[in-house]
């Protein structure tokens, strides 16, 4: 597989604080790249950077490179709302804006400027069909999006971030407020998503990882332990600090 993300001896500072330590990685395109490790280990971190969402938090500096399809993110003449469009991003949290259904969806794109009436539906349609949620909304597409349960909202989240076309998908602990019937839903909705976008995901759940990733990355104080193939990581690992992590031993 290619990598489509490729992660270069990346140091991440918090004013004093180093989070993340040489951080190298390539990540494959069109598979799903799951991040684990115990609390405070830098996976959320990594992943902002993965979208300059980083950017917005005062204090914070990087050293390294990070290449999105060969391009550098960091560079000078990197447009950010071009690159958050390539990369999108769902959070712990669903957070759909006070908006109806159709409007959450069709944000992106009129935010880029498609203001065409039958291309926005046509949009909204295949974007929440894409998130399997069509189904469920279609006939309440103008009722306001705080209206459906949390996992309906989830999958609205992803269906905004599917609707301006992006190449990336970052999922921070998507499914953790969820009950786990919303979860199981998102994890199927991931797999049928990697079949077109590269997904990388946080998760707080070794289950969820080994059940839906294809690659496993092992964090512990900012630094990358171990990355493998889930199922080589999950059953044969080489570090022993995977090894603990991953038999419950600590985190
Ligand atoms: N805005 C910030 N300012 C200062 N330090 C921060 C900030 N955000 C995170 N940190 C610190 O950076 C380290 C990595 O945090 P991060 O949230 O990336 O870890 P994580 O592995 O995602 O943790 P969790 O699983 O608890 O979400 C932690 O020590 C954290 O306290």
């Amino acid at each position: 597989m290619q990598a489509l993300i490729d992660i270069d001896q990346l140091d991440l500072y918090y004013g004093d604080f180093q989070a993340l330590k040489k951080v190298s990685l390539d990540i494959p395109e069109k598979a799903i790249t799951a991040f684990i490790g115990p609390s405070g280990c830098g996976k959320s971190t990594l992943l902002r950077t993965l979208n300059r969402m980083n950017d917005m938090i005062p204090g914070t500096r990087i050293e390294g490179s990070i290449k999105v399809s060969g391009k550098d993110i960091y560079s000078s003449d990197v447009d950010v709302e071009t690159l958050r469009k390539k990369v999108g991003m769902v959070f712990q949290q669903p957070n759909p804006f006070p908006k109806s259904i159709y409007d959450n969806v069709a944000y992106g794109p009129r935010l880029h400027g498609i203001a065409d009436k039958q291309r926005l539906d046509e949009i909204v349609e295949s974007s929440l069909r894409a998130a399997v949620l069509w189904d469920e909304v279609k006939d309440h597409l103008k009722r306001s999006a705080l209206g459906i349960s949390g996992g309906q909202q989830q999958r609205l989240c992803i269906a905004r971030a599917l609707a301006v076309e992006p190449d990336v998908l970052l999922m921070d602990e998507s499914t953790s407020a969820l009950d786990p019937i919303s979860t199981l839903k998102i994890e199927e909705l991931a797999q049928e998503l990697k079949k077109r976008y590269t997904i990388v995901m946080v998760t707080h759940n070794m289950h969820q990882a080994a059940r839906v990733s294809n690659q496993t990355v092992f964090f512990l104080n900012g630094e990358v332990i171990e990355y493998a193939e889930t199922e080589k990581l999950f059953s044969n690992p080489v570090d022993s600090r995977t090894e603990d992590y991953i038999s419950g031993r600590f985190g």
